[in-house]
């Protein structure tokens, strides 16, 4: 047996269309989404990642801000800008590119930042209200995860998942969502012990360790669903998932590839948080 293929860029480029759509009808009533993208420094990564996010609004007719800031800037300052997007009725979304620089409390940016315009979902109220069910803007890679889930017929209602990984960003908020849509959750973590025969109990496995191929064949039962949220660069320069795809693959019923799976999610559910935050801005739908 050999798995089928969960293909993030096409699903996410069915997304984008979607939304691209929507916002074309937005601004026929004279609403325009727009997204404030803030980053500190000249981490290469994260540049690819801010010019990735302006694409996507260009792309979908959102207005966007680029705030490109010297890596010594200082915290009052990012957070006297963040004061100001916050009060910019033209700005329905504000998100400062994460990691920050050493001498930043990414905590206290997080916590500045809006709820209303918190398009990462990492604000503490938005997480609280992610907790108790209520509405809110979800982190984009966890909303990733279940959109992938759920538009490829594998719906988590009734099914047991292992969420391997306990991050704020990723870990957590995942095991909520699934949660949310009627899973039964077990979240496992480096001191869990027998990990191989708490995965193989789980008809969903969501990996999201930062551990390159830390999941193996063995481990999966036949026919999973194994969604790999793990992006670790190799020695050799090539990206790989916390999953060991090769193997993996031949056992489980899907899977997702690294790079091509989960990560093309993650700007395309931005974009739609940002519009999100704009209709609830406009009191529509
Ligand atoms: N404020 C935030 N900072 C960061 C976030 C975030 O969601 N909010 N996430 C990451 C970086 N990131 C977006 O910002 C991001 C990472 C990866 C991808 C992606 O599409 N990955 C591709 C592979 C890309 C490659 O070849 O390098 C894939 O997995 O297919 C998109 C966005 C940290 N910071």
């Amino acid at each position: 047996m050999s798995a089928q293929i969960i293909n993030g860029k096409q699903i996410s480029d069915t997304i984008r269309e979607e939304i691209k759509n929507e916002v074309a009808a937005l601004r026929e009533k004279g609403v325009r989404p727009g997204l404030a993208v803030v980053l500190v420094g000249e981490d290469p990564a994260s540049q690819v990642y801010v010019r990735n996010k302006a694409k996507a609004c260009e792309d979908l007719g959102f207005y966007s801000e680029v705030h490109r800031l010297p890596a010594e800037t200082s915290q009052a300052d990012l957070l006297a800008l963040i004061e100001r997007l916050n009060g910019q009725a033209d700005i329905n979304g504000i998100l400062v590119q994460l990691p920050l620089p050493k001498h930043i409390e990414e905590k206290a940016v997080i916590d500045a930042i809006s709820v209303a315009k918190d398009v990462d979902g990492f604000h503490p109220i938005s997480v609280g209200n992610l907790m108790i069910g209520d509405d809110s803007l979800l982190p984009c890679t966890p909303a990733g995860v279940i959109e992938l889930l759920k538009r490829t017929g594998n719906s988590p209602a009734g099914k047991k998942a292992v969420v391997i990984g306990r991050s704020n960003i990723v870990g957590k908020p995942v095991s909520l969502l699934l949660l949310r849509e009627n899973a039964t959750v077990t979240i496992a973590h480096s001191r869990t012990p027998n990990l191989p025969e708490v995965v193989r109990e789980a008809d969903i496995v969501v990996a999201a360790v930062g551990v390159p191929k830390l999941v193996k064949k063995d481990w999966i039962k036949p026919g999973a669903v194994v969604v790999d949220v793990g992006i670790n660069r190799l020695d050799t320069g090539k990206l790989c998932g916390d999953v060991d795809y090769d193997e993996v693959a031949e056992v489980a019923g899907w899977i997702t590839p690294v790079p091509g799976g989960v990560g093309p999610m993650t700007i395309t559910m931005l974009m739609a948080n940002t519009l999100k935050a704009a209709k609830t801005a406009h009191g529509i739908g």
